[in-house]
């Protein structure tokens, strides 16, 4: 029992933080030994199964990263761009294996996190479901087979408490369209239309996104041609299968080498 992974997870009270606790915490080849809140968070110091509405787990909720992460052999974090940079160097200083879902992540916090990756191993993904990364490949697929005749656009709908667009998903989804192109996705990329736009340029590959209620997450690439369309969908209606995808990616980079990697690494796609 002892000698399973241990794991930490970050952002215990949002809404993947409490999914993936409960996910460690069923499993029978890993351990839930930390979760972490923000500073001043109400959770911090109580029993995290109480907090959550349930039995106590015996771990309390901490604000102490390093000290978490020296324990661990793997943290899981879903939280926020500012949030999961930090967690980069302390991962990387405690070499724990470091599993990024943040989605928003900036350029400047992209070359952070590489930078840590080259001490530690990161496994980031804007969607660990196994469904959306299969998606990811039939993209890349469908539009090396397609001419620009096929006007491509991403089009993802999420619940009215995301704060990043678009989705990360939705970029993986343009990245490998435009990659099946052979083309760089800056060059393409047309997001947030608005007003007198003109038409659509040929070759570009457009984003729309929808915020409402409690949709967990959906995804559409949409090649339209003249006469035609195709439409490849992803459709989560739970967040388990976010929090099972990064669960195999902490067990799967345990004994890794340094370096940052990717869902279809760790699922072999
Ligand atoms: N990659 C994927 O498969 C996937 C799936 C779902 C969500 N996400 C992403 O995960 C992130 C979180 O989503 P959510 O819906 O759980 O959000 P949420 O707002 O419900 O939870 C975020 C949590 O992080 C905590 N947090 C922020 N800063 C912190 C800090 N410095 N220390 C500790 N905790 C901190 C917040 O207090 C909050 O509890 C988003 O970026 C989202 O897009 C990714
Ligand atoms: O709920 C979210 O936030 C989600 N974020 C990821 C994204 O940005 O694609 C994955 C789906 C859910």
């Amino acid at each position: 029992m002892t000698n399973l992974p241990g794991i930490v997870i970050t952002g215990a009270s949002g809404r993947m933080g409490q999914m993936l606790i409960k996910t460690v915490q069923e499993s029978d080849k890993a351990r839930l030994v930390g979760v972490l809140e923000r500073p001043g968070h109400d959770w911090i110091g109580k029993d995290i199964g109480e907090c959550m509405g349930g039995a106590p787990m015996g771990v309390a909720v901490s604000d102490d990263a390093l000290e978490l992460f020296a324990h661990a052999q793997a943290v899981i974090d879903f939280t926020a761009p500012a949030a999961t940079v930090e967690f980069a160097g302390l991962a990387a200083q405690a070499r724990a294996v470091h599993v990024i879902g943040t989605t928003g992540l900036s350029e400047d916090d992209l070359k952070k996190i590489n930078a840590a990756a080259r001490h530690a191993t990161v496994v980031r993904a804007g969607n660990m479901s196994l469904g959306v990364n299969l998606l990811v490949q039939l993209t890349k697929k469908v539009a090396a087979a397609l001419d620009e005749d096929f006007d491509i656009e991403v089009i993802e709908a999420h619940h009215n408490k995301k704060v990043d667009a678009p989705s990360g998903t939705a970029l993986m989804l343009g990245e490998a369209a435009a990659e099946g192109r052979g083309v760089s996705l800056d060059n393409v990329s047309d997001r947030g239309r608005d007003g007198i736009t003109g038409a659509r340029e040929r070759g570009h590959i457009g984003f729309s996104a929808i915020r409402g209620g409690d949709i967990v997450g959906e995804h559409d690439v949409l090649f339209a041609a003249p006469g035609e369309r195709v439409v490849l969908r992803h459709i989560a209606t739970d967040r388990a299968i976010f929090a099972r995808g990064a669960l195999k990616a902490a067990l799967w980079g345990q004994g890794k080498a340094p370096g940052e990697y990717d869902m279809m690494d760790v699922l072999g796609l």
